[in-house]
């Protein structure tokens, strides 16, 4: 079979990653003949042959004697930008961006209907799990009810240490970006964006609707006080970042915040860079998928297997859907753990109180109006049955 050659964008966690994989096994068929990276001046601990580092992009977009471009940088705007040209030169792409993906979704499916080439990017949802080969494959046949995911392999991490391990958030933080999970500014991941554009890009997979990350309400990790870890410990819990959405009605409701787990639930067993998503479906009910949501491998396998797609044309991410359904930032009553407000908070329906915090029945947006006014305050969701069995006595020590 003919062996595909490529441009590759990018030469850092992820895209060295690939080169690796690609370098050690003949097995992919596709070799990577130029990279772009920003300062061609870096140390890079990888054998590179003389002269295949550039820092002009259209050395590669213009040659044509490439027939794909892996594109793997850090900046989304530019990658945008190098998408854009590669379509015009009728050049098929495969990505990690999901920043990019999240913010120009729309535009980028368009473009490549419009110039017959083809997108893949199963690395920018949730690092090596197959999950957008799954929305688009094999739950095409059913009806999704929901989805339900930790995707963000950073926070993910950095609960699991401060929780688990009694490690303070800022040493976590920093062994997270260590590691290559975090994003070049860590505020992405640990502000809820790096989940809210995953989930966006899931929501389109699952629904086939477009809904703007902006749009979708968010809570993340970067307020989390000692209060919490306390308590989850107390209780024998685990916090996670989750974002999901639902469809309900032809409507779709989609958020992304910290909530309490428990140990029957599936995202209890999730620990550092992991992900896991709960898809709940009309026929199939709810099926639970785990991998590794970061790092440089993991993502890499996520990009070689779309490698295989464009290589074998399979239809994974190929239809553009569209749909009237409408999204919805509407929230409901629930239970929260509250804290990080230096006064009372007056006009809460308060089920439990201790000095540093309360347990409220609320709902997301009051709370984000609340934040307003409390610059501090934290919040996550406590579902029904785990207050029902602190309220009962059943999980405390
Ligand atoms: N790290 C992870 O676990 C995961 C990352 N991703 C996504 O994959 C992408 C890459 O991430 P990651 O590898 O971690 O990022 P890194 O920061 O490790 O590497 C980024 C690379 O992009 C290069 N670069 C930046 N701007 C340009 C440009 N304008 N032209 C050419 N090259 C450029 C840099 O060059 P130089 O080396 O010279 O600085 C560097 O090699 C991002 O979109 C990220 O969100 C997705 C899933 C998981
Ligand atoms: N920063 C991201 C990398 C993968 O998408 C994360 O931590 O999940």
């Amino acid at each position: 079979m003919k062996k595909f050659k490529a441009g590759l964008f990018g030469l850092g966690v992820v895209g060295s990653g690939v080169y690796k994989a690609l370098q050690q096994n003949e097995k992919y068929g596709v070799s990577i003949e130029k990279i772009a990276v920003k300062n061609i001046e870096k140390e890079r601990n990888l054998e590179l042959p003389n002269g295949i580092l550039t820092t002009e992009a259209d050395e590669i977009l213009d040659n044509t004697d490439l027939d794909i471009i892996i594109e793997l940088i850090n900046d989304p705007k530019e990658a945008f930008s190098i998408v854009k040209k590669a379509f015009e030169r009728g050049k098929s792409v495969v990505s990690a961006n999901k920043k990019m993906v999240a913010l120009y979704h729309k535009e980028i499916l368009e473009l490549r209907e419009k110039h017959g080439v083809k997108f893949f990017y199963e690395g920018a949802v949730c690092g090596s799990v197959p999950i957008l080969r799954l929305l688009d494959q094999h739950y095409k046949s059913d009806q999704v009810k929901s989805i339900k995911a930790i995707a963000n392999g950073t926070c993910n991490f950095i609960l699991s240490k401060m929780v688990g391990e009694n490690q303070d958030y800022a040493t976590a933080l920093k062994d997270a970006q260590e590691l290559g999970f975090a994003e070049l500014d860590p505020y992405s991941d640990v502000s809820g964006e790096d989940t809210r554009f995953k989930l966006s890009i899931m929501i389109y997979h699952a629904f086939g609707v477009f809904v703007h990350p902006n749009e979708i309400p968010l809570h993340g990790i970067n307020h989390l006080d000692e209060h919490i870890k306390d308590f989850a410990q107390k209780h024998h819990l685990k916090l996670k970042l989750v974002g999901e959405a639902q469809q309900q009605n032809g409507k779709i409701t989609a958020k992304v915040e910290p909530q309490l787990v428990n140990e029957s639930h599936d995202f209890y067993t999730i620990e550092n860079e992991y992900n896991g998503i709960v898809v709940d479906a009309e026929f199939s009910g709810e099926q639970f998928v785990k991998g590794k949501g970061a790092g440089s491998f993991p993502t890499a396998l996520a990009v070689l297997s779309n490698l295989k797609d464009l290589k074998y044309d399979l239809a994974i991410a190929k239809s553009l859907v569209k749909k009237e359904i409408e999204f919805s930032n509407k929230s409901k009553r629930e239970i929260y753990f509250i804290s990080g407000f230096e006064n009372e908070i007056s006009g809460l329906t308060i089920l439990d109180q201790e000095e540093k915090y309360y347990i409220v029945n609320t709902d997301f947006n009051r709370l984000i109006n609340l934040k307003q006014e409390h610059l501090n305050l934290y919040w996550v969701k406590i579902p029904q049955d785990i207050f029902n069995k602190i309220k009962n006595h059943e999980v405390l020590i």
